[in-house]
């Protein structure tokens, strides 16, 4: 059966958006896989399903699966080109989206600029909603992977994520430990390793090996769960320039209790047809 599709990506981290609103859309892992190989498909990060909400008060729902195959709970760039490709399909006029995913509602909005604005939610800091394995919560924890030991916060934004402060990203060994870390017992459901270098109080530098996915160009929740990170390790202050290898987000978070917000870029760069 031949499926529309949408090719975009979020500074660099790129997707395949489909409609399953207007399109009955069966995935099998083993599918997304041929799909997201970058030789034999079409190649993506993740691919992004837009299908009808559950709740009437809600807009859309919206589902993610990374490369490998697996559904996961977030993805924040992925938001971005999501509110882009609903209004660009005409799923939707509204400025500001309620959207639906497997851990909450997020709101992108379509911003003046061209920017796409996203209240992400609240981020779950407690081990046990991570999922994190540890006798009680702390700022961050003492992690052994790859023969060292690394000194991680531990951060949900509905996707788990570990964060660690280096003094260099373009020297941190991003491949080897993010690897380890992604794959760690202690993270039951895996997790997407973060290295920041912190700039300035309002700056920093952001490499993510992703769950699933391995290093991408950018990531939209581990740019908000790295901010979140530095706020509570007293190294950085509200407001947050992230520079990711493919570009830079604005992270906002008021603190406990309160959500993240990410500001930055979506792109179409092709629509096409696909075997499904
Ligand atoms: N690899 C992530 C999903 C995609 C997140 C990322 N692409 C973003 O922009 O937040 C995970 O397994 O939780």
């Amino acid at each position: 059966m031949k499926l529309k599709f949408s090719k975009m990506h979020g500074l660099g981290n790129d997707f395949v958006v489909i409609d399953g609103v207007r399109q009955t859309v069966t995935l099998s892992p083993e599918r997304i896989r041929e799909l997201g190989d970058r030789h034999f498909g079409i190649g993506f990060d993740q691919l992004l399903l837009v299908e009808a909400p559950r709740d009437a008060d809600n807009d859309f729902r919206y589902r993610i699966f990374n490369n490998d195959g697996g559904e996961v709970e977030q993805c924040g760039n992925g938001a971005r080109c999501f509110a882009r490709f609903v209004t660009e399909q005409r799923l939707t006029n509204k400025p500001a989206i309620r959207v639906e995913t497997a851990r909450g509602v997020i709101v992108p909005q379509l911003e003046a600029d061209g920017s796409v604005k996203v209240d992400m939610g609240v981020p779950r800091l407690a081990p046990a909603e991570v999922p994190f394995v540890a006798d009680a919560e702390a700022v961050s924890y003492p992690l052994e992977a790859a023969g060292g030991t690394w000194q991680i916060s531990v951060v949900s934004m509905g996707n788990p994520h570990a964060v660690q402060v280096v003094d260099d990203v373009d020297a941190a060994p991003v491949g080897a430990v993010g690897a380890a870390i992604e794959s760690h017992p202690r993270f039951p459901e895996r997790v997407n390793a973060g290295f920041m270098q912190v700039v300035a109080r309002d700056e920093i530098r952001l490499r993510v090996f992703e769950r699933g996915a391995g290093e991408t160009l950018a990531c939209g929740t581990g740019a908000c769960a790295a901010v979140v990170a530095g706020i509570r390790r007293g190294l950085l202050d509200e407001t947050v320039k992230v520079h990711t290898r493919g570009g830079d987000l604005s992270i906002s978070w008021a603190g406990p209790g309160q959500p993240v917000y990410m500001t930055g870029p979506a792109v179409t760069v092709f629509s096409g047809e696909v075997e499904f």
